[in-house]
């Protein structure tokens, strides 16, 4: 089987990749490229030779299908091809269209020259992936674009537009033509004019200042990346292209390559590389389903949520029109919307004319008739079913035949919403986080009468505007917050055993989440749950169960925002310092349920805490609730700072061996009636660790 067409054009060989959707580097294209350069090279009718990819991918890299298969470390191996190319003894030009990353650009690096459209994405983002580029990209990208950049680029994965690397040694010229026609008139230009071959390796690169800008980078790496090995091995395989020769850094880079290709961590991330597309893909929703068309969108409450939702869509170009029920309302919606786009903008990261020109897309209505002709409303008013009831109402009423009536509801019975409407087929529930232009996460909530374009548009929708979609049935809290709450819940038992809030902050922190509950707890603010249980309280007395947060509430902590919640904070200050009213209240709360309090490892507190969320998983697998294991993982990487070095939950407990993470639930529930409540096992997982077969 080829990857690759050969074919001669005005005697230059043009090598065209074949290997969609995005050319992977496959084995079966490694070798022809080399079939090929070999065929052109004893060709005496072939002056040089063009490789290219297609409109969409020069290459996205290493053909990731192939990881943990024999064909990826199959001769030749990237590195073979690419020496064979900067070798070639006539002028190779690589002709660089949409994206060239990874493995894609290091064989780029190995041709005499470059030519890109102005368009192309340029990158190595092979520590996204757990790795380091490991066919010479840490040797060959630094001496190109300077080795500060490089380190950026590959420490951080970062991808660039060839039109800013125009004034590299990285690209000989960027056109705003048709790429493969332009690399062939510069072949041509290079055989009559006899320039020389140019390899990249034979480019030298000063060490003047360089230990400075390597010092600066490993402190900022430690800092940062929490627990993440690839990170620090990408800036030790650049470091060494300044102080090794060049064959030494490569086979150094080798040896790194190959011990992160065979680390946890990356096992981890390309394992959610592949789930995150795997969640967008439904199995009873045809892929070729005729999608509906979403030209312009309407959103009802312009608080937080509804401003920052309907930024994602100014974003990328679609026309939103925002509805309120007072003009004041609305004001201050529009003023936040343009001050998050004006901040975004001081930190260089969009125009100010990319403002104005998303700001002319967004108007405002006092009047459901207004969105008589948007194809998507999205409502993200107060939780209540009653002000639900009247919004759908009136959807119901001025929207078009065909159009998708969405909610935002995080926690409200989809089904019941949809009844409130004549056309439940066309409803559906996306579910934004907060802040909703910021957080990756959407869960895309299916009703039992969801028509299927509807559930395949908005995953399409979902992806278009940046977002991680995953579909969930309809449950209490969906499948992120209903993780939460099992989650939180441990971490109180947790403390109600003797851990402090701060020990399972920090417990939890130096497992890799982003921050710890109680820190979270105080950042959204406490007094929202308080209220909700207290709700709950009125309603059902018998089931109402107290906990240390009601009491925090009680002494007026409702968390940053009042100074005080589970920490106290010095004004204008969010850095959490410990408060002993704290340690009282909840050494008072064990006293009154006769609780002696005991150590606590920190990774006691990681299991429980770890464990409820994969127990909880299990039990929503179970329920159908979510297709797959691996859409759990996404989710809670995606919506709830889960350290993606670990791969999500679930991933994580096939790692940990669920016949270990099923006997800790055991062990954690054998401790007291309450906690045999808590940890009641979901007989999936039961199932599972007793088979070893993994939970898919
Ligand atoms: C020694 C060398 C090591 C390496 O080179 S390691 C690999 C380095 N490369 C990367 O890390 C790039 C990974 N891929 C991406 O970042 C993105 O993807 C792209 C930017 C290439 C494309 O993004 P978008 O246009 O949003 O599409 P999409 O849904 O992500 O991908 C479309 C389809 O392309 C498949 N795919 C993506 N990259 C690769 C690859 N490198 N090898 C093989 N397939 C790939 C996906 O899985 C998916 O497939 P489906 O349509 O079936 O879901």
């Amino acid at each position: 089987m080829s990857h690759a067409t050969y074919e001669i054009k005005d005697r230059v060989a043009l090598i065209t990749f074949q290997n969609p959707p995005v050319n992977g580097m496959s084995y079966a294209l490694r070798k022809s490229l080399v079939v090929f350069v070999d065929q052109a090279e004893a060709d005496s009718g072939v002056d040089a030779i063009v490789i290219t990819g297609s409109a969409r991918a020069f290459s996205g890299g290493a053909d990731v299908t192939e990881f943990g298969t024999p064909k990826v470390l199959q001769q030749p191996i990237l590195r073979v091809v690419i020496e064979v190319l900067e070798n070639v003894t006539k002028p190779v030009v690589a002709a660089i269209d949409g994206v060239c990353l990874g493995g894609g650009l290091e064989l780029a690096l190995g041709a005499h020259y470059r030519v890109a459209a102005a368009h192309a994405q340029i990158g190595l983002p092979e520590v996204k992936l757990g790795l380091l580029p490991g066919a010479g990209g840490t040797q060959r990208l630094p001496r190109v674009v300077g080795l500060e950049k490089a380190l950026h680029m590959i420490t951080t994965g970062q991808i660039i537009k060839a039109k800013a690397l125009a004034d590299t040694a990285l690209l000989d010229k960027v056109v705003e033509t048709d790429v493969v026609d332009a690399a062939i008139a510069f072949a041509k230009e290079v055989v009559a004019q006899n320039l020389p071959l140019k390899r990249v390796r034979d480019i030298e690169i000063s060490p003047e200042g360089a230990r400075e800008i390597l010092d600066a980078a490993r402190e900022k790496l430690e800092n940062g990346k929490k627990g993440q090995i690839a990170p620090l091995k990408c800036l030790d395989a650049v470091q060494a292209s300044v102080f090794m020769s060049f064959d030494e850094g490569l086979k150094y880079e080798r040896e790194l390559f190959l011990q992160l290709m065979s680390s946890p961590e990356s096992a981890a991330m390309r394992h959610i590389f592949s789930a995150e597309r795997a969640a967008t893909k439904i199995p009873d929703v045809p892929a070729d389903t005729l999608l509906r068309k979403v030209e312009k969108v309407g959103v009802i409450g312009a608080g937080t949520m509804g401003g920052g939702i309907s930024m994602n869509f100014l974003n990328v170009g679609i026309p939103v029109v925002l509805l309120e029920q007072k003009q004041e309302a609305l004001d201050r919606g529009v003023a936040t919307i343009r001050r998050n786009y004006e901040n975004t903008m001081k930190k260089g990261r969009i125009t100010a004319e990319q403002v104005e020109e998303r700001m002319a897309l967004l108007s405002t209505t006092l009047s459901y008739d207004d969105f008589a002709d948007v194809d998507l409303a999205i409502e993200a008013v107060f939780e209540n079913m009653d002000v639900k009831k009247a919004v759908f109402s009136e959807l119901d009423r001025v929207m078009k035949k065909g159009a998708i009536l969405a909610s935002n509801t995080s926690t409200l019975d989809l089904n019941v919403i949809a009844g409130f409407t004549s056309r439940p087929e066309d409803v559906i529930g996306l579910h934004f986080f907060s802040p909703a232009n910021v957080m990756k996460l959407l869960e895309i909530v299916r009703g039992e009468k969801t028509a299927k374009d509807v559930l395949a548009t908005s995953i399409a929708l979902g992806k278009k505007i940046g977002k991680k979609p995953v579909v969930s049935g309809v449950c209490d809290g969906f499948i992120g917050n209903r993780m939460l709450y099992a989650y939180r819940d441990a971490a109180d038992n947790a403390m109600l055993a003797g851990a402090s809030p701060s020990q399972i902050d920090k417990a939890l922190e130096n497992f890799g989440f982003a921050m710890g509950p109680y820190r979270v707890a105080d950042l959204a603010g406490l007094d929202i749950g308080w209220a909700v249980r207290k709700r709950r309280a009125e309603a059902n007395p018998e089931a109402y169960v107290p906990v240390v947060a009601d009491r925090i509430c009680e002494a007026g902590r409702f968390g940053q925002k009042t100074g005080a919640g589970w920490y106290k904070y010095e004004a204008g200050n969010r850095t959490p310092i410990v408060d002993p009213v704290v340690e009282n209240i909840v050494r008072e709360f064990r006293e009154a349920r006769g609780i002696t309090p005991r150590e606590v490892s920190d990774q006691e507190i990681v299991n429980r805490c770890v464990y409820a969320l994969v127990n909880e998983g299990a039990k929503i697998l179970e329920e159908g609730i979510a297709l797959r294991a691996s859409d759990i993982d996404v989710v809670y990487l995606n919506g709830y700072g889960f350290p993606a070095h670990r791969g999500g939950p679930m991933h994580y407990a096939q790692q940990v061996g669920l016949f270990n993470v099923v006997r800790a639930i055991k062990r954690f529930a054998a401790a007291s009636e309450a906690e045999a409540r808590f940890w009641q096992v979901s007989p999936l997982l039961e199932k599972h660790a007793e088979s070893n077969e993994p939970l898919k």
